[in-house]
């Protein structure tokens, strides 16, 4: 047998392990990397999350994205090169963290990754007739492995394509197998440059559970912000919107989108919610010279319209709905403070940190999951295509030399 095959043989059949889940998301802002130690698998699943950062981009990284960041055209010569690229730059950043961590590589058994998203197309938002779904991560895991020494797991959304998902939202399995809980109908909210949910009820019926992107979390705030504030990645605090008023008009155009009208579950992304968008919305309606601060208010109540519209969905089939909140928008008070003011059927608003998960490690935690699963899962939990829930093991085995 290959050494590498008996390494992960004996990972799997550990108590537990040790998993890096490393997420880039939409919102370009720095890899999320969480140590975590991973106990048993399957609805067993226990997490502690050991260490957790955020390992801040640099402007260089982000400018070389955006270049092709959810763009239709672009250079293909770019993201041939791209790829590896940031594979390396992901490699090194891990190096630094367990070197900062005092943690020696040879402990880890696998490394999960993301990779970096730079176009998602599912069948809604393409003219294709040919083609059905389609998402592209970038940050090769070969040069992960060979760059820390550590078996990688990654490019995990290719699988629930191939067998008819949309390659999206994969978080729905970690939440299943580490949230559900038969004492609460759960909503699992993550508010990153895009906004997802998974539907956790308390019966613990599996054809029940279900997950869908709902829209704008930060995206398009954060765009605009970067376009009009030199310097600033987002608007901290939601200090500009706070100073602003909402445009109904402008609000009302944003909310009319095919998009919303289709029945959860869908996925979306920036390819859709963009400065394009805004802009479309404001020559509808002649709002062109509102101040940066009213566009701010407008967008923010935008993310909070369209969110709580989702919320308050999933609450109708379910009483009494907790919401555990995670993601970046978690710190925007403005957003959290529109979202509690619109959604007077849901419980209570919690954040992930009740259940024991950073709200900012917690999508990189859901990866380091889905690597135990691929690892050490026994069966499928989840198997429902007709919610997009491909009752699939995720990710692509890369080793270190
Ligand atoms: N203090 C704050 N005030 C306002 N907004 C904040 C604050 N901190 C973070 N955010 C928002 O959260 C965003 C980052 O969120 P997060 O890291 O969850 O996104 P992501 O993982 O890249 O996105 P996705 O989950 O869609 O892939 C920032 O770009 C910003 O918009
Ligand atoms: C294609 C892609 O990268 N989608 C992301 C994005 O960010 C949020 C939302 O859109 C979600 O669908 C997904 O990420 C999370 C981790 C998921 O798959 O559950």
């Amino acid at each position: 047998m290959h050494p590498h095959i008996a390494a992960l043989y004996n990972s799997a059949q550990k108590p537990s392990r040790l998993i890096i889940g490393l997420m880039s998301g939409t919102s370009l802002d720095g890899l999320d990397v969480a140590l975590c130690k991973v106990t048993g698998a399957g609805i067993n699943t226990q997490i502690e999350v050991l260490n957790f950062t955020t390992v801040d981009y640099n402007n260089e990284y982000k400018s070389k994205i955006k270049q092709v960041f959810a763009k239709r055209e672009c250079d293909l010569e770019l993201i041939t090169l791209l790829h590896p690229w940031v594979g390396k730059l992901h490699g090194d950043m891990v190096n630094q963290c367990l070197h900062t961590w005092q943690v020696n590589p040879a402990s880890i058994d696998v490394i999960a990754s993301h990779g970096q998203t730079i176009y998602h197309c599912p069948q809604s938002q393409h003219n294709h007739k040919s083609f059905t779904n389609g998402t592209l991560q970038i940050g090769d895991s070969d040069q992960i492995a060979v760059t820390t020494g550590i078996t990688t797991i990654g490019d995990f959304r290719q699988k629930h394509i191939a067998a008819g998902g949309e390659g999206a939202p994969l978080a729905v399995y970690g939440d299943y197998l580490f949230f559900a809980n038969h004492n609460e109908n759960r909503i699992l909210l993550n508010m990153g440059g895009i906004a997802n949910l998974t539907f956790l009820p308390k019966s613990g019926d599996a054809n029940s559970v279900f997950s869908s992107d709902i829209g704008p979390g930060n995206t398009i705030m954060d765009a605009y912000i970067q376009q009009h504030f030199e310097g600033m990645h987002f608007d901290d605090g939601a200090k500009i919107a706070k100073a602003g008023k909402v445009n109904t008009a402008l609000l009302n155009a944003m909310c009319s989108n095919t998009f919303f009208e289709l029945a959860l579950p869908k996925t979306t992304g920036p390819e859709v919610f963009n400065l394009a968008y805004l802009h479309a919305a404001q020559l509808q309606t002649n709002t062109q010279h509102l101040s940066h601060e009213d566009v701010m208010a407008t967008l923010n109540m935008f993310s909070a319209r369209v969110i709580a519209n989702a919320l308050n969905e999933c609450a109708q089939s379910a009483k009494e709905c907790v919401v555990y909140a995670s993601g970046g928008g978690i710190h925007n008070p403005l957003l959290m403070a529109h979202l509690n003011a619109l959604c007077p059927t849901i419980k209570a608003f919690e954040n992930t940190d009740d259940l024991g998960i950073n709200p900012d490690a917690k999508e990189a935690v859901l990866f380091a999951i889905l690597a135990n699963e691929c690892l050490a899962g026994e069966q499928q939990h989840l198997n429902n295509t007709a919610q997009g829930i491909a009752g699939v093991t995720m990710g692509k085995v890369s080793f270190a030399d």
